[in-house]
C-alpha cells in the first residue's frame, strides 16, 4: 500500500504540489487526472525520489521513506514507468530486460510477484517478437510495454504510470489498461496520473482530479463509471480556474 500525508513538493522554492493526502491499496489502481501543468508529473516523481519533497510523508506498506533517493525507493518496491517512456535508442529490448531485472533481496517474499524477463515475455509477447530490436526502431506502443516490463523487473509492491496512453492507438490504449487491471489484481498498488478522465475511469478504483496540485474532487470509479458528469464538471472547472489563474 502507498500512503501519502501532506506531501508537497515543487521547484527551486516554489510550490506545485500543496500537501496531497492520497492513498493507493494494495490490488487497486487510483487514477489521478489533471491538466497540463496540473502537478501530475511532479507528484510521480516526488514519490519515485526525483523530486524531495519539502514537507509531508510517503510511506509504503507502512514504512516511512520520504525523501528518500530514486535508487532507494526502487529497492523498497517503487517501480515507475515515465511519461515518454524514456527507453534507450541504441539498445536492444533484450539489452533492456537485462539491464533492467532487479531481483528483490533474498528472504523478501513480501512482493506481490517477482518478476523476471521470462515472466515479462509471458504476459507481454510483442516484446519477445522485437527481442533483437533496438529502442529506436519500435513503434510507440512497443516502447511503451519496454518502459511498462522495465519497471517490473524491479519486482515492484507499487507501480507509478505516468500518462501511459500519451499517443497511442486507441486499440493500444485498451490494451494498457487491461495490462494495468490484471497487474492490480496481481496485489500491486497502482497510481495512474493522466489529463483523461475517461482513461482514468476504465481502470480506476478510485479517482483523484488535481488542481494546481490540490485535489479538488475524490471519488469511486464505480461511481463516476455509473454518472460521469462529476468528474467532467470538476476538470471543466479547472479549466476554467487554470485560464483565470492564467490571466
Ligand atoms: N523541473 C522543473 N523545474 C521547474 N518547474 C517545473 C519543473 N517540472 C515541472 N515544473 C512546473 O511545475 C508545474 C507542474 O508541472 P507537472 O509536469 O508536474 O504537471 P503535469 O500535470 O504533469 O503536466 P503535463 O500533463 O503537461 O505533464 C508546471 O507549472 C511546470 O512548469
Amino acid at each position: 500500500m502507498l500512503e501519502l500525508t501532506g506531501l508537497t513538493a515543487g521547484y527551486h522554492g516554489g510550490t506545485v504540489l500543496h500537501g496531497l493526502d492520497l492513498t493507493v491499496d494494495a490490488g487497486s489502481v487510483h487514477a489521478v487526472v489533471g491538466h497540463n501543468g496540473a502537478g501530475k508529473t511532479t507528484l510521480v516523481h516526488t514519490v519515485a525520489g526525483l523530486t524531495r519533497p519539502s514537507a509531508g510523508t510517503v510511506r509504503i506498506d507502512g514504512r516511512e521513506v520520504t525523501g528518500q533517493p530514486a535508487h532507494r525507493l526502487a529497492r523498497a518496491g517503487i517501480g515507475l514507468v515515465p511519461q515518454g517512456r524514456r527507453v534507450f535508442a541504441g539498445l536492444t529490448v533484450e539489452e533492456h530486460l537485462r539491464l533492467s531485472h532487479r531481483p528483490p533481496r533474498r528472504g523478501d517474499t513480501t512482493r506481490p510477484g517477482v518478476w523476471t524477463p521470462a515472466r515479462v515475455l509471458e504476459l507481454l509477447p510483442r516484446l519477445g517478437e522485437r527481442r533483437t530490436n533496438r529502442g529506436a526502431d519500435l513503434s510507440g506502443g512497443e516502447q511503451q510495454m519496454l518502459a511498462l516490463a522495465r519497471a517490473l523487473l524491479g519486482s515492484p509492491r507499487v507501480l507509478l504510470l505516468d500518462e501511459p496512453t500519451e499517443g497511442l492507438a486507441p486499440v493500444l490504449v485498451r490494451q494498457v489498461h487491461e495490462l494495468v487491471v490484471t497487474l492490480a489484481a496481481e496485489g500491486l498498488a497502482v497510481l495512474l496520473v493522466s489529463p483523461s478522465p475517461a482513461q482514468a475511469v476504465a481502470c480506476a478504483r478510485t479517482l483523484t482530479v488535481l488542481t494546481s496540485g490540490r485535489m479538488t474532487l475524490r471519488m469511486s470509479g464505480e461511481d463516476a463509471r455509473a454518472d460521469p458528469t462529476a468528474l467532467r464538471a470538476a476538470l471543466e472547472l479547472t479549466a476554467a480556474g487554470t485560464a483565470t489563474d492564467n490571466g
